[in-house]
């Protein structure tokens, strides 16, 4: 099984691999192999990190893309807050930002982004409503 082109919504997502490959991330319009190491990590920064960062890290686009090998086992954890109800606001942190490089986006909570972002669904440029 495979998934469409996505950003993934919350802070960091670390996915352990098996042996089959599938993923692939979107560099310079193109879409890059990521390949497959059984048991390593693969870390993938999420949209709440890049507004957070201020884009000074990317949440990058990346796709799964279903192969013949066989089944394919990835196990997902995704570092975000986005089941618990909180009002933490979160926006790009002060200390990344100056009058030369000045807050990319507008604040927001965890939920808001993630009910947000189900409701857009995957493949859609989720972050652009925020950006000032
Ligand atoms: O299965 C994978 O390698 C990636 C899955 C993924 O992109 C996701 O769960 O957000
Ligand atoms: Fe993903």
């Amino acid at each position: 099984m495979g998934t469409t082109k996505h950003t993934d919504a919350g802070f960091l997502t670390v996915l352990l691999q098996d042996e089959i490959g599938g993923l692939q991330i979107l560099h310079q319009n193109q879409w890059i192999d990521v390949p497959p190491t059984p048991g390593a990590l693969v870390i993938n920064i999420g949209d709440l990190l890049q507004l957070i960062s201020n884009d000074k890290l990317r949440s990058v686009e990346h796709r799964v893309v279903a192969n013949k090998k066989g089944p394919r086992v990835s196990v997902a954890c995704f570092f975000t807050t986005a089941l618990a109800p909180s009002t933490k606001v979160y926006g790009p942190i002060k200390e990344l930002v100056s009058d030369d490089d000045p807050p990319r986006y507008r604040e927001t909570t965890v939920q808001e982004y993630s009910q947000y972002s189900f409701a857009t669904g995957l493949g859609v440029p989720r972050l652009d409503h925020l950006k000032l």
